[in-house]
């Protein structure tokens, strides 16, 4: 079986703090491949906040380059509105009998994650990998053995922020890949 962590996110834009977690799952975990799951709508954030789907999942794309450990997928923009997570896992276990797939979210998630649609079932059913946050103090109860928290690198690096600061003015290269720079500068997002 090929372990495969799915880290799903609106990823407006994809970022470096991204990259870096699913490079530290990747690397110092049992975990083979991460797919990053561009998400049509947070079902927790207000409808149509977020840049268009197509456009997100065009830099999560060009972010992985040839990073074989890595891949973006486009698997939830194709399932019915609104997308919740547990339907999004149990499809790509349904549709990947040769995969076992786990969940890498980070600390901000964690903390708002029984607000989740049928989280226990998610907890029961998939490993959950946390990636910790500045300011998100992670607790997980003794009886949730799947659920693990990494002890990794911070990494203060947020999708808002990039928005905010080029929507400012500032020239954020250094934050996203280069490639996904590009993309941002040409299409004249987050203006
Ligand atoms: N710097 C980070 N440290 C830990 N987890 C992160 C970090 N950035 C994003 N994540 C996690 O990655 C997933 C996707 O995040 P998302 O696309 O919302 O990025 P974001 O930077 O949090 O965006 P926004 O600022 O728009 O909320 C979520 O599970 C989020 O918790
Ligand atoms: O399934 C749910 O109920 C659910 C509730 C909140 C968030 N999620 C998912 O969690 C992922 C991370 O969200 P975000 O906005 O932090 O990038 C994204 O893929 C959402 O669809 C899922």
């Amino acid at each position: 079986m090929i372990k495969t962590a799915v880290f799903s996110g609106t990823f407006n834009p994809i970022h470096v703090g991204h990259l870096v977690l699913a490079n530290y799952l990747c690397e110092f975990t049992d975990v083979d491949e991460v797919w990053l799951m561009v998400s049509p709508l947070n079902p927790l954030k207000e409808p149509n906040t977020a840049l268009d789907s197509k456009l997100r999942y065009e830099m999560a794309k060009l972010a992985i380059d040839d990073d074989a450990r890595l891949s973006a997928s486009d698997f939830e923009l194709h399932l019915p509105q609104p997308t919740y997570s547990i339907k999004t896992l149990t499809a790509l276990r349904d549709n990947y009998p040769d995969r076992e797939f786990s969940l890498l979210i980070g600390a901000d998630n964690w903390l708002v994650f029984d607000q989740w649609k049928d989280y226990q079932q998610i907890i029961d059913e998939f490993p959950i990998w946390i990636y910790p946050r500045a300011g998100f103090e992670v607790k997980i109860p003794d009886f949730m053995p799947s659920v693990k928290l990494l002890s990794a690198p911070l990494v203060e690096i947020s999708s808002t922020f990039i928005r905010q600061s080029i929507t400012g003015g500032h020239d954020m290269r250094r934050f996203v890949p280069e490639e996904v720079w590009k993309y941002i500068k040409t299409n004249r997002l987050y203006l």
